[in-house]
């Protein structure tokens, strides 16, 4: 009976949508259709279908794929250096890389998802409830969690043979990604001692850039980690929003984040400085080397009333806002290099 009402505040919830995803009134498709075994057939099949559905509704709820732009944009930019810089980008290495980067990034948000659950660091009121709520077993995320990485290796390993990267530098910026994934909450737990930031700032920009840039060119550069500068800050903002919104939580269950460490109003000021710094660099790009730099600028009206309502401190759906501007800053900034009149844009 427990379980029973278990599984159906679970099924409501996903029907409904957690964190702010918009729910989904799932149809088996099979309601008119007449089983030649019979209603009750019919019924049990349906069902099975709507269980099934249901439970991958919750697998990609997990993943929390709002925060999806964080890894497709590097990915983007490296590739869209390459084809500027280099004259050349290839379309299945960027697919498959762009996948590899995609899977690390949802591994890491269900060992996120695993380890402040087992620590009670998530609770009925935060943002992930799978496993509050009981939407998946942890054992269901752990799995989830292995295939991911598993799947990753073996997009890797493609992209070895795709790519003419050397394999040393390959697994080098491949396995950094990887374990900075886990290490953010599993392990030493970076997040739970300040240094979640630094980790968001290093793989989401310089490491996530390069990443993507090397498999396309087969070598390795610093100039896609000069350019991951204005985007790195940006996805840097989404975290600390959130980490700014989880403060009092955060301090109650014992770990220390940059926000607790600077408290609200140092932690407003911050957020601007990674909203608007971004916006001064295009500015600077623009006037300086070419016009198709300012298409950033764009996304400025985004910005001012996310800054308005963190000044109100009403966090909610904050990271989820500063995750679209993220997207759509992204893709102007990659527009803005491929429109590029060649040879314009700053090199080293
Ligand atoms: C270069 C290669 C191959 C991969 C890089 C792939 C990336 C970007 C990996 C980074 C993965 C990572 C660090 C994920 C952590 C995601 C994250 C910031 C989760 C948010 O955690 P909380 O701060 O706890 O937020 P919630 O309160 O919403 O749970
Ligand atoms: C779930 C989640 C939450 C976040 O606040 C993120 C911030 C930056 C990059 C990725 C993030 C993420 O995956």
């Amino acid at each position: 009976m427990a379980k029973e009402l278990k599984q159906s505040r679970a099924e409501t919830f996903v029907l409904a949508g957690s964190n702010g995803h918009n729910g989904q009134q799932w149809q088996t498709g099979l309601s008119n259709f007449s089983h030649p075994l019979g209603p009750d057939h019919k019924s049990r099949m349906s069902r099975v279908a709507f269980d099934v559905r249901q439970k991958c509704a919750a697998y990609v709820l997990a993943l929390r794929p709002w925060s999806f732009s964080a890894s497709l944009t590097p990915v983007a930019l490296g590739s869209a250096l390459a084809y500027k810089l280099e004259g050349s980008v290839d379309l299945v290495i960027l697919m498959v890389c762009a996948v590899t980067v995609l899977v690390v990034h949802g591994a890491g948000n269900l060992v996120n998802t695993y380890y402040d659950f087992s620590k009670g660091i998530d609770h009925k009121k935060s943002d992930d409830r799978t496993l509050v709520d009981e939407i998946l077993a942890p054992q269901d995320v752990v799995m989830f969690g292995a295939l991911l990485y598993s799947l990753g290796c073996l997009c890797a390993t493609l992209l070895y043979f795709l790519s003419t990267l050397r394999l040393e530098h390959l697994a080098l910026i491949y396995f950094g990604g990887l374990s900075s994934s886990f290490l953010y909450t599993g392990g030493i737990g970076l997040k739970y001692v300040a240094l979640g930031d630094v980790v968001i700032l290093i793989t989401f920009g310089p490491l996530a850039v390069m990443f993507s840039h090397a498999v396309q060119v087969g070598y390795l550069s610093a100039l896609p980690l000069v350019y991951a500068i204005p985007l790195a800050l940006n996805t840097e903002a989404i975290l600390h929003s959130n980490n700014t919104r989880d403060m009092d939580s955060d301090k109650q269950a014992g770990i220390v984040t940059l926000a607790i460490l600077i408290g609200s109003t140092l932690s407003y000021v911050l957020y601007n400085l990674l909203l608007f710094v971004p916006y001064v660099l295009f500015c600077i790009l623009a006037t300086r080397y070419t016009i198709s730099m300012a298409l950033p600028l764009l996304t400025l009206p985004m910005a001012f009333p996310l800054e308005k309502q963190f000044r109100s401190r009403c966090y909610a759906k904050i990271p989820q806002k500063t995750a679209k501007l993220n997207l759509l800053m992204g893709l102007f900034y990659v527009f803005g290099i491929i429109l590029a009149p060649p040879g314009s844009l700053p090199t080293l």
